[in-house]
């Protein structure tokens, strides 16, 4: 039987402070670069949620020494050349961003392993990643020509290519660069649309040979990183559901501090005031490495929007919250150029609609997006999450804005990105 969590917050508002936990993104590849750095590598800020801890077990099993204390997490490394052999396949559980952007590190290193993913992973495609390390002169085998997991990797020396992605994802971009470090010659990467850029910002602070023309990111093979301090912003993505939130509950106003402003992500602060909150941003440090700031978000009267082009990248994880605020706006909001939520822990066009519908929103599924008319009175009742954190939580927050309880089906998912997001929910949460 599936364990479920019911909760009922329909008189609440939202108002306070919240820190939310370390970026996803960021913890991955502070542990990632700081492994194949040669020397310490210590991390603040980190996100103790499952998908990153994944990563920490995979360069353990490669013989790095990881320590990890709450949040703060120290890489000692003798650098990648002198990793181990694991003696068993290297587990990724439900991360596509470990699976991708292990599958370029691996490709280059001097050993041979054998990378594996819970069910939903092994659904995922990886020929967008296999595919050009292959011509990088890869040895990648598995299933219906490299693109499903378990995929076996023979650590060989690669050949710089220059590489045009069809599609705009920083998991492909950054498991290329990563083998570009480990590739004779200087490897590029060209996007049509710009997608988040925290690998080439941290693999310049590693001290890579790396540049920026245009769309296009160099690097240059052969350049010997070494271990440096990491300061992991919060989490945008995790923000974004107490964000939108706050926007369609009247009354609430939210301030949450040293959250991540890297302009890669922030379509969410864009699309919540196009759709009439409030948003003010406060003290953004900027300088080497990630920005972040304060955001204060304040209730407004939502209008239904177009959001489709540039911005998609730059709120790709947020696309399920904001099908749930679409619902709470008035007019039509059409979601186009979503079509890689088809390919995410699950079809995320289908499991909103789904979900959706059943509490009574208008939503209807496109190829690549949705059209949701608002808005519309929510019933609650029971939404499946089908082990999917952001369809989870997507559905905690539908509780906040729907007329009865709302039972989640296997809330525990949550924790591959929030572990404690319903303690956060519980402390933002006042009667109204
Ligand atoms: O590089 C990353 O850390 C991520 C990139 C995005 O995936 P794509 O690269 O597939 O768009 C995003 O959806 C994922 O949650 C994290
Ligand atoms: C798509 C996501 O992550 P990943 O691809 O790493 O599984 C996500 O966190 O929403």
């Amino acid at each position: 039987m599936v364990s479920t969590k019911t909760i009922h917050y329909s008189k609440s508002m939202l108002h306070g402070e919240l820190s939310v936990p370390g970026d996803k993104s960021i913890s991955h590849r502070a542990v990632m670069i700081g492994s194949i750095a040669e020397g310490t590598t210590s991390i603040a800020g980190f996100l103790d949620g499952d998908d990153c801890l994944r990563t920490i077990d995979i360069f353990k099993r490669l013989g790095v020494s990881i320590e990890r204390n709450g949040t703060e997490v120290t890489v000692i490394s003798p650098g990648m050349r002198q990793w181990q052999e694991p003696s068993a396949d290297l587990y990724a559980g439900n991360s596509g961003t470990t699976a991708r952007l292990m599958l370029g590190i691996l490709a280059g290193s001097n050993i041979k392993s054998v990378l594996t993913g819970d069910e939903s992973l092994s659904k995922r495609p990886m020929d967008r990643v296999t595919l050009p390390l292959l011509k990088m002169g890869a040895e990648i085998k598995g299933e219906q020509e490299s693109n499903l997991l378990p995929l076996s990797i023979t650590g060989k020396s690669l050949t710089a290519i220059d590489y045009a992605m069809p599609i705009a994802s920083a998991q492909v971009k950054s498991a290329i660069l990563f083998a570009g470090l480990n590739a004779e010659g200087t490897t590029s990467v060209s996007e049509k649309t710009v997608s988040r850029d925290h690998t080439e910002r941290m693999l310049e602070q590693f001290g890579a040979t790396i540049g920026k023309e245009d769309n296009t990111v160099f690097v240059k093979g052969g350049s010997q990183l070494h271990g440096t301090t990491v300061q992991v912003p919060g989490d945008i993505s995790s923000a974004a559901f107490f964000m939108a939130a706050t926007a369609m509950i009247k009354g609430s106003s939210v301030t949450f501090k040293g959250v991540g402003l890297n302009p890669t992500r922030t379509g969410i602060l864009d699309i919540l005031q196009s759709m009439g909150a409030r948003v003010e941003i406060k003290d953004e440090t900027k300088g080497i490495g990630e920005p972040s700031g304060t955001v204060t978000i304040t209730y407004g009267t939502l209008q239904g929007m177009e959001i489709k082009g540039e911005v998609i990248p730059r709120l790709i994880d947020e696309l399920p919250i904001i099908a749930l605020l679409a619902t709470q706006a008035s007019g039509k909001t059409v979601i186009k150029d979503a079509g890689e939520l088809r390919v995410k822990e699950t079809d995320r066009i289908e499991a909103v609609t789904n979900e959706l519908i059943k509490i009574g929103a208008d939503v209807q599924a496109t190829a690549d997006g949705m059209i949701i008319h608002g808005p519309t009175v929510l019933t609650g009742g029971q939404m499946a999450s089908y082990g999917d954190h952001r369809i989870g939580m997507m559905a905690a927050i539908a509780s906040l804005v729907s007329l009865q309880p709302i039972t989640i089906e296997d809330p525990a998912c949550i924790s591959i990105s929030y572990p404690q997001f319903f303690e956060d929910l519980e402390i933002l949460a006042v009667n109204k």
